[in-house]
């Protein structure tokens, strides 16, 4: 594809991973440039997660180069990264069931700068401002996707880390979570998605990146993407 592509945020190039001896990422190179949604898309074991850990710093045996606005990141620990501008939103959310949203939002150091500040959240998730004094355990799917999210926002990130944020929500949720990531996009963020709902990444992505045992197979436009959807659903066995 040919590619005209904002100044890089994140810059990952030839990294490998291994869990003991079995090597689950081969030579993984991608970049992602600021304010841009980028997705992985890969059936299951495809190494979606482990790349993401990765980035993050959270998966340890790795080789290769990450570098996020320039700073190299393969010897930080996670949280010089989460200092620098990386935000994580784990699959499960990560969200405290005990503590109420507001306490969710607030306990998590504000570790830079760019920290959205707590009226311009609720301004951004009037959701979470409704219920900001109820306990994590009664907020919905959707309502916990989103809370992971504005927690890393407030943080300081510029880059999202999304792992999976459409599963197991329904599809009018899935909607509006989308269009908090483009509204996220228009703020400058970049982030990056780990989806298996290829029609939900066709509505937020700029571009793919297909995985398949721990390599990348194909880079696409979200133009090509569409195009492709069928036969890429059937090479992926989705
Ligand atoms: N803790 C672990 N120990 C050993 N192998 C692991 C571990 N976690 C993942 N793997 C293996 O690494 C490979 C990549 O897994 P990973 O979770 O990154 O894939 P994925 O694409 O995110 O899949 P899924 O959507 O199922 O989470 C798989 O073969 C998986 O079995």
């Amino acid at each position: 594809m040919t590619e005209r592509r904002p100044r890089s945020t994140l810059e990952v190039t030839g990294v490998s991973a291994w869990y003991g001896e079995a090597r689950v990422l081969s030579d993984v190179s991608l970049q992602i440039g600021q304010g841009e949604v980028v997705t992985l898309v890969g059936r299951n074991g495809a190494g979606k997660t482990t790349l993401l850990r990765s980035i993050m710093g959270l998966h340890k045996q790795v080789q290769g180069s990450v570098t996020f606005e320039g700073v190299e990141l393969v010897k930080r620990s996670a949280d010089s990264r989460a200092r620098l501008g990386i935000g994580w939103v784990p699959d499960d959310r990560g969200i405290y069931a005990t503590l109420s949203v507001a306490e969710n939002l607030t306990l998590p150091p504000v570790v830079h700068d760019d920290g959205w500040a707590l009226d311009r959240i609720y301004e951004f998730f009037p959701a979470l401002y409704e219920r900001r004094d109820f306990p994590g355990t009664k907020l919905s799917g959707g309502e916990q996707q989103m809370l992971a999210m504005a927690r890393v926002l407030r943080m300081g990130a510029r880059l999202l880390l999304l792992d999976e944020p459409s599963e197991g929500l329904a599809p009018v949720i899935v909607q509006s979570i989308g269009e908090i990531i483009r509204e996220i996009k228009a703020h400058g963020v970049a982030v990056l998605l780990v989806e298996q709902n290829v029609k939900f990444a066709s509505t937020v992505a700029d571009r793919h990146y297909l995985l398949a045992q721990g390599r990348v197979v194909e880079h696409l436009d979200n133009e090509e993407f569409q195009t492709r959807e069928s036969e890429l659903l059937t090479y992926l066995g989705m």
